[in-house]
């Protein structure tokens, strides 16, 4: 099987290379690297034997692949993949970029939660295969268990995003933020004697002035926090908020809005975190189950949910991005009923948005096409 890889040297792609190479993916297919900068150049060192950079604009390069997977961002794929389905290309494609996610041609692509809606694409002849919006794939492996016991009447995520979710630059903009900081107050900070009313002053002014280093945020992200993740839809919701009802149901198989699907609402915070996502759910259960059984319902969902005791010393250490930074796991805690009643669930739960967020179902889809 011939597999293009486009968008491999990016932030995303080189967190799906790094996957790759781990689970020995590439021992099974045939890689052919593409580049919208550089064709003719070499093949990254990991990939023995793999040609030259092929060009990711020529469609009839692209055309000779089996499996197109991208991670080049939406721009490409509105750019290139019309052009390659007129062409007549019938091969699989991958893509990480939203643009086609709500096609009806699509299918969102997470297989712990809903392998049975990708096997029924594949068996219905289905080309289109895409990674969901990190926020809703992270959420839905935490809660994968009540969704497969069909407990969530409703349920609203309030979102404490990364800075890697607004691309590379923006996580280079919160380091120099932060550190921009520092040097400002460097000298009071070292003087144990020093009013900290001095130094918050100075740090109020720096993080306000032109100075602080905004170019990519447009607004201070250290030291501050941004309320608003992704377009302005017109009606008072962003457009990362919107996709949490979109997505949520097209994984499982449903539509938004129509009978039988689960509203999910919300409001989504970019914070000065790195590359993990938080979000702090409250879900309104169809029944009263207890504790527990929640519990273990969701600990038994997918191999990388981990249910957190709701105790202050477990989830100060294992409920935070810090902790879950590059590692696959995803925890889910704070578990408790909420004072509106029994079948009111309170949670939080922290993924790394560039693993399960964005490139492992990418290379989990490819190896479900290899092995079928
Ligand atoms: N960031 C995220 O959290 C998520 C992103 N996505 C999707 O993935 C797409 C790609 O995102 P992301 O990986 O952040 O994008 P990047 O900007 O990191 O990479 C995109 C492309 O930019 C080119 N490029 C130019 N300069 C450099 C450089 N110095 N280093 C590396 N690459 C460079 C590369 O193309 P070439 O080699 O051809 O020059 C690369 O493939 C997004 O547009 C989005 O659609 C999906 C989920 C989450
Ligand atoms: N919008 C997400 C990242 C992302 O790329 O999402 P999507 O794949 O839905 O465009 C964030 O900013 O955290």
């Amino acid at each position: 099987m011939k597999v293009g890889l486009v968008g491999w040297r990016g932030m995303v792609g080189s967190v799906l290379m790094q996957r790759m190479q781990e689970e020995n993916d590439f021992a099974h297919f045939e890689p052919v690297f593409f580049s919208t900068s550089n064709a003719g150049g070499k093949a990254p060192a990991f990939a023995s034997g793999a040609g030259p950079l092929q060009d990711a604009n020529s469609i009839d390069a692209l055309k000779r692949m089996d499996v197109i997977l991208t991670c080049q961002g939406g721009d490409y794929t509105n750019e290139v993949f019309p052009k390659l389905r007129e062409a007549g290309w019938n091969g699989y494609w991958i893509d990480a970029a939203s643009s086609l996610r709500m096609k009806d041609d699509a299918i969102i692509i997470l297989d712990p939660v809903n392998m049975h809606v990708i096997k029924d694409g594949l068996t219905k002849g289905v080309k289109n295969y895409v990674g969901g919006n990190c926020t809703v794939s992270l959420m839905l492996m935490a809660l994968g268990g009540l969704f497969q016991n069909n407990l969530v009447e409703w349920l609203t995520s309030m979102t404490y995003q990364a800075a890697s979710g607004a691309g590379a630059q923006n996580m280079r903009e919160l380091i120099a933020q932060m550190g921009s900081i520092h040097s400002k107050v460097g000298g009071l900070l070292a003087d144990p004697a020093s009013a900290i009313l001095d130094i918050d002053r100075q740090v109020a002014a720096h993080i306000n002035s032109p100075e602080y280093p905004t170019a990519n945020f447009g607004v201070p992200l250290g030291g501050s926090l941004i309320p608003w993740i992704d377009k302005d839809l017109g009606n008072g919701q962003s457009k990362e908020e919107w996709k949490g009802a979109a997505e949520t149901n097209k994984i499982l198989g449903k539509v938004a809005g129509q009978p039988g699907s689960i509203p999910v609402d919300g409001l989504c915070v970019r914070i000065g975190a790195m590359r993990c996502h938080s979000q702090a759910l409250t879900i309104k259960l169809k029944k009263d189950v207890p504790l527990d059984e929640i519990n273990d319902m969701l600990a038994k969902a997918n191999d990388w949910v981990r249910v957190v005791p709701n105790q202050r010393e477990a989830s100060m250490k294992d409920l935070t991005p810090a902790a879950v930074t590059g590692r696959m796991h995803v925890p889910v805690g704070r578990l408790r009923k909420m004072s509106m009643g029994g079948d009111y669930l309170s949670a939080f739960t922290v993924g790394d948005q560039l693993l399960w967020g964005a490139a492992e179902p990418l290379r989990r889809m490819l190896r479900i096409l290899i092995e079928r």
